[in-house]
């Protein structure tokens, strides 16, 4: 067995079985990595690591031929040669450890203190006042006997060193992008985390996203300040979206003296700490930049849930209530309830399953048509025989491509180069009103409930706050033991430190191919839809039209 990592360098090997009995003397050997030509997220895998399960195929392959050719050098995290424990060797295991920056990487001397969390009243009846340098947490956990051991992350929580003197720690909070509830717990419990556990009493709040860096004025963070502010939606630090300039926010924290940098924001808000880490370290400044994901639309890769999400999802429910009263009461009734979320339907889904009035979840990644057999039209008309009234819940980013089209609308983008969403709600109220007036010559009452910006503004339910808290503190936990570049989440319920490049490089969408969706078509007993490509292609021959794209427009 053998364990070859180390906080002090970039890059990590790490090819091993973690046992308790090897953590007590610690068996991280390094492997030198000066020579190592590219560092995607500091990830090494063991030489029989299948790399289908991966993106970056050609990475994994590079780093593959590089590790073979490398001479093996043991080190434990502090540069001091070990010895390599008895029952380590190369085993071929396929551990994979997803290494986040440290301090040190670009900083070697710089010193570290003993964690003040020891004497912490707190933490005095904690068995364990500190994570193990070693403990680390699987990305995948339903796995088979003989499978490789995959991927891991750094698991989050205080360590026994610290790298930042507390009296001489400068953090500052920054919100940006879209709203989502439980952003004020958050700021309040890094605020509070980082007075209460570390002695920190110099936080600044960044007013207004990206751009308050550089064009507002900051506002003083102290415990009493953010008592209240968790039982308000919104964020009280406000928020933008566009206006990020590496240069002139680095400019401005090094200004600022600023150390400790927490940035709570989605992909687009975490592309933009990656190249504040970036730019950091290219300063050689010692500046800790910890994200926390945010997106109500819980499309963050990697991390289980996104917070605010339980909050949206129960939130929803009052929504499809409303919607199933009005059209319960009356003939032929059908609701339509728009929620949030841009490409993917997790909110919708979530929301259906838990509600049990909905007939018809409608989300992006799973394509739907209106006419024809196995249509929505088909749908709607056996529901209301059979009840007389339906509800649908629908996902702002489904069917975007049929609505763009009938409105011959152009791409419109936001501040920060998100396309701009057309209003599908109104659209398919207008078809179904169209199709049953028009075409089936049957009255229909419809009722279309469009909720979103009031679930997005309310705050966070208790769940949330429990999990805005862990983020929060697992977060000044990381900074202050001098991690740096990373995201911090669950990550099969165990928070970790994730490389940021991992929560961006991709986007969580509902995978319709696993069996979650599948219990929705199985609880709603709505068409699948998956006939569409086949239905399409029917048309095509028949010549009915000549290209799929129009006739998906021209057809409704
Ligand atoms: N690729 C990127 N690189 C750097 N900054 C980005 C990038 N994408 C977005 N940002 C910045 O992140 C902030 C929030 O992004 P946005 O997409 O609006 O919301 P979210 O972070 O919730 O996805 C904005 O200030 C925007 O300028
Ligand atoms: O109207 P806004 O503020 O641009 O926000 C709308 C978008 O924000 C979202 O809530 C997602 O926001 P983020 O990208 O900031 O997470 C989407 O669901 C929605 O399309
Ligand atoms: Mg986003």
């Amino acid at each position: 067995m053998s364990f070859i990592h180390c906080e002090t360098f970039t890059f990590t090997v790490m090819d091993v079985s973690i046992s308790s009995s090897l953590s007590a003397t610690r068996p991280s050997l390094s492997l030198s990595s000066s020579s190592f030509p590219f560092k995607p997220h500091n990830l090494i895998p063991s030489p029989n690591f299948p790399d289908s399960n991966f993106k970056s195929r050609n990475f994994l392959r590079k780093a593959l031929i590089w590790r073979q050719n490398q001479p093996v050098r043991a080190q434990n995290c502090n540069n001091s040669p070990i010895q390599e424990n008895s029952d380590s060797s190369f085993s071929d295991d396929g551990f994979v450890l997803e290494d986040v920056p440290h301090l040190t990487h670009f900083l070697p001397d710089l010193p570290s203190y003993p964690n003040p969390l020891q004497k912490s009243q707190a933490y005095a009846i904690v068995k364990q006042h500190f994570v193990s340098p070693e403990a680390v947490v699987a990305q995948k956990i339903v796995v088979k006997k003989d499978s490789p051991r995959g991927v891991h992350f750094r698991r989050a929580g205080p360590r026994e060193k610290v790298y930042f003197k507390s009296d001489e720690v400068r953090a500052c909070i920054v919100t940006c992008g879209g709203l989502c509830p439980g952003i004020n717990t958050v700021i309040r419990e890094i605020v509070c985390g980082l007075n209460y556990m570390y002695g920190v009493d110099d936080i600044l709040g960044i007013e207004g996203g990206y751009r308050g860096f550089y064009s507002k004025n900051t506002m003083t963070l102290t415990p009493k300040v953010v008592n209240d502010i968790h039982k308000r939606g919104g964020t009280f630090l406000r928020t933008s979206r566009g206006g990020h300039d590496t240069n002139k926010i680095v400019d401005n924290i090094q200004d600022r003296g600023i150390n400790q940098v927490y940035i709570i924001g989605g992909d687009g808000t975490q592309k933009g700490a990656a190249l504040i880490h970036k730019e950091v370290e290219k300063r050689g400044l010692q500046v800790a930049v910890a994200g926390i994901p945010k997106t109500i639309d819980n499309d963050i890769a990697v991390i289980d849930k996104s917070f605010g999400f339980d909050t949206a999802v129960e939130e929803a429910q009052r929504a499809i209530n409303a919607a199933h009263v009005e059209v319960e009461s009356v003939e032929n009734g059908v609701g339509i309830v728009k929620l949030m979320g841009r490409y993917s339907g997790f909110i919708a889904m979530y929301a259906t399953l838990a509600s049990r009035d909905v007939d018809c979840c409608l989300i992006p990644e799973s394509p739907f048509y209106l006419e024809g057999h196995g249509g929505l039209f088909e749908f709607i008309e056996e529901r209301l025989k059979e009840n007389g009234h339906m509800v649908i819940v629908l996902a702002e980013g489904a069917g975007q491509e049929y609505v763009t089209q009938s409105m011959h609308a152009v791409d419109e983008k936001d501040a920060s180069g998100n396309r701009l969403l057309l209003d599908v709600g109104l659209w398919l109220t207008q078809k179904i009103k169209d199709h049953f007036t028009e075409v089936q010559k049957m009255t229909i009452n419809l009722k279309y409930i469009d909720p979103t910006y009031m679930i997005r503004a309310i705050p966070s339910n208790a769940s949330d706050n429990v999990y805005c808290t862990l983020l929060a503190q697992s977060a000044v936990h990381g900074a202050m033991a001098g991690y740096t570049g990373f995201t911090v989440g669950p990550v099969n319920s165990r928070h970790a430190y994730i490389p940021i490049a991992r929560v961006t490089e991709t986007q969580n969408i509902v995978k319709v191919t696993d069996r979650m969706w599948a219990r929705l078509l199985a609880s709603t007993n709505q068409p699948s839809f998956v006939g569409y490509n086949e239905v399409m292609q029917e048309r095509v021959d028949k010549g009915t039209t000549n290209v799929i794209n129009n006739m998906k427009i021209t057809s409704i």
